[in-house]
């Protein structure tokens, strides 16, 4: 397998330093940019204008998540921002086929999201239409929260449909990752593992990465 992607939420990086703290991820596989509208989320960050300042600005790649209502509109106009994957979550769109090939046309990897109730066992088959599927492990909205062991299931059926199906779906996981919580879901399939208090929180955010990276690969190796 290939090594363990961490992409750091800039959530918890401080908002009128941006610049500043993407420098400090440079280390990091992508930025994983939460976009909340206080609609589909209780929480408000930030929309398309800050987005694409964090696009032109950031030493690696973008991994935008949107948790906004109206997907089906709003979507398509992150990807031609240039980022290199939008993620949205399945709740808010009408149609996620639709979506994902809207994204795919403009040059960026479609992302499915699913909150910690929500079912995958309804979009197993659709997995050649995404090239991740983003498993939330606490409820969306807000950084700094624990870690729920009970979404574990449905990585190990996203694993075993993407074996299944002969497709590389990449399966991220966010929220409440940290030391203590990485290996179990790498364990259990994840390949992508967002952090956001685990890096900003730290010290030293290169070497929180770097710490996050080598035990989630370790978790892999174990029989
Ligand atoms: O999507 C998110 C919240 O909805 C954040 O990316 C996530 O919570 C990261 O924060 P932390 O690692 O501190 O849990």
């Amino acid at each position: 397998m290939a090594s363990a992607r961490i992409n750091p939420s800039i959530l918890s990086a401080d908002f009128v330093n941006m610049e500043r703290d993407l420098g400090r991820i440079a280390t990091a596989d992508y930025v994983h940019v939460d976009v909340m509208d206080n609609h589909f989320v209780p929480n408000l960050t930030f929309g398309p204008q800050m987005v694409g300042r964090v696009q032109d600005v950031s030493p690696i790649p973008l991994d935008v998540h949107l948790m906004i209502a109206d997907i089906d509109r709003w979507a398509p106009g992150y990807a031609e921002l240039g980022a290199f994957s939008v993620t949205f979550h399945v709740e808010a769109a009408r149609d996620p086929v639709a979506v994902a090939r809207a994204l795919r046309e403009r040059g960026a990897r479609a992302g499915l999201a699913v909150k910690p109730g929500t079912p995958i066992e309804p979009y197993l088959e659709l997995l050649p239409e995404f090239d991740q599927v983003l498993v939330m492990t606490v409820e969306p909205g807000f950084g700094g929260q624990s870690f729920m062991p009970e979404t574990m299931p449905k990585l190990r059926a996203l694993r075993e449909a993407r074996a299944r199906l002969g497709v590389d779906t990449w399966l991220q996981v966010d929220g409440g990752i940290a030391d203590d919580t990485i290996a179990i879901a790498a364990e259990a399939g994840a390949d992508t593992f967002v952090a956001g208090s685990a890096v900003y929180g730290a010290a030293d955010p290169a070497e929180a990465i770097s710490r996050l990276r080598e035990r989630a690969q370790s978790a892999w190796m174990e029989p």
